[in-house]
């Protein structure tokens, strides 16, 4: 089995570390690596954010285990050759169309939200965010008006097939969990938001035994922190999914916690820490590395059909938790480095 490595940029090379530190520990056999450039350090060492031995090996892998891509000085660049260009590259040509995001209060963490205690300790929902559509790839530009004016356009769009195949994945979901789904949209307004819900409903007859509802955006990002215990499932866009998920992060104690799944719906998948690169703590041994540690575990159950392996890293990381590890970003004075430690030592 092949697990393509892609640290990236800013703390990504220090989490992906970790990550590798905890999967070497379990001794899986046949389990190889091979690693390559991806993101701003891949602009500067070879002029594009995703060469294409970079693509080609994510290709030819069983699952890849990604960083993070962002870098301030690459911001001025012409888009197509920014380095988040990569991750949306990846994600499209891989036909990584659904994005799994869980959220999961540790009960050890209950203190570490911003929520009250007895309002956090009550989370444990699943985001499906649809990954391959949405404004993210429509048409985008910037153009002149005939006033003289500087205007920039994104065209927003799902189709019907898939807005279906992400229904689907997220019917299915919320049958294996506690058999409620929430569609999030903005179809009080938007045409591309009326189509998501119309195919949501239509689906919703394939499976009798899933509870469907509809919120707006705005009101589920209120929701998310007025009572986040009532979700179970939630399936969204691309763009609101992205919004709400940093959101989810925080009710659950920190963005340095949340672990990310892209899957193709065929076995293959990209797994990755829901935040970026963090260029304001890179480099300093701040950032936390357990959002990408159970990134690994979800690849372990996702792609390589090792679940019980994986149960072992959420099983260390829930003990390295309740033993004190944390971080700056959990009021903690933890390294990147003494987590990882922590973890292995708890596995
Ligand atoms: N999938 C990806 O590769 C993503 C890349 N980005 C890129 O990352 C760069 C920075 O973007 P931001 O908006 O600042 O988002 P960010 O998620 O990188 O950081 C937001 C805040 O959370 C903190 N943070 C993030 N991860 C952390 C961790 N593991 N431990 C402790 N603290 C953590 C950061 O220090 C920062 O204060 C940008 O270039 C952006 O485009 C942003 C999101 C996803
Ligand atoms: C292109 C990315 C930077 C999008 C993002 O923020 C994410 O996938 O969480
Ligand atoms: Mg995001």
């Amino acid at each position: 089995m092949l697990v393509a490595l892609l640290p990236g940029d800013g703390i990504g090379p220090e989490i992906i570390t970790q990550a590798r530190r905890v999967l070497d520990a379990l001794a899986i056999e046949g389990l190889v690596y091979e690693e390559a450039l991806v993101g701003g350090v891949a602009y500067k060492a070879v002029g594009h954010p995703l060469p294409p031995a970079t693509l080609d090996l994510a290709r030819r892998a069983d699952a890849i285990l990604f960083g993070a891509v962002g870098d301030p000085d690459c911001d001025a660049l012409e888009r197509h050759l920014r380095p988040e260009q990569a991750i949306l590259g990846l994600r499209k040509e891989l036909g990584l169309f659904a994005n799994l995001r869980p959220a999961k209060m540790f009960a050890e963490l209950a203190d570490a939200s911003t929520l009250r205690p007895e309002v956090a300790s009550a989370i444990d929902l699943m985001i499906i965010r649809e990954l391959n559509g949405d404004v993210y790839f429509g048409e985008k530009a910037m153009r002149t008006t005939a006033d003289g004016q500087r205007e920039g356009y994104d065209i927003m769009s799902y189709n019907e097939g898939e807005v279906r195949r992400i229904a689907h994945v997220a019917f299915r979901t919320a049958q294996a969990r506690r058999g409620r789904l929430c569609s999030v949209d903005k179809a009080n307004v938007l045409e591309t938001s009326q189509l998501w819900r119309d195919v949501m409903i239509e689906t919703a007859a394939d499976y009798p035994d899933v509870v469907l509802s509809h919120m707006y955006v705005d009101n589920a990002a209120m929701q998310l922190v007025r009572n986040p215990g009532q979700f179970d499932v939630i399936v969204t866009g691309n763009l609101f999914g992205d919004i709400l998920s940093d959101q989810a992060s925080m009710c659950v104690g920190s963005i340095g916690l949340l672990a990310s799944a892209a899957l193709d719906g065929a076995g293959k998948g990209l797994y990755e820490p829901i935040h970026g690169s963090a260029p304001d703590i890179a480099g300093q041994g701040k950032a936390n590395p357990l959002a990408t540690v159970l990134s690994a575990a979800m690849m372990l159950r996702y792609s390589l059909g090792l679940p019980d392996q994986a149960d072992r890293i959420e099983a260390a990381v829930a003990r390295a938790l309740a033993g004190g590890a944390r971080g700056a970003d959990l009021g903690g004075t933890m390294s990147t480095a003494q987590i990882g430690d922590a973890v292995v030592a708890a596995l």
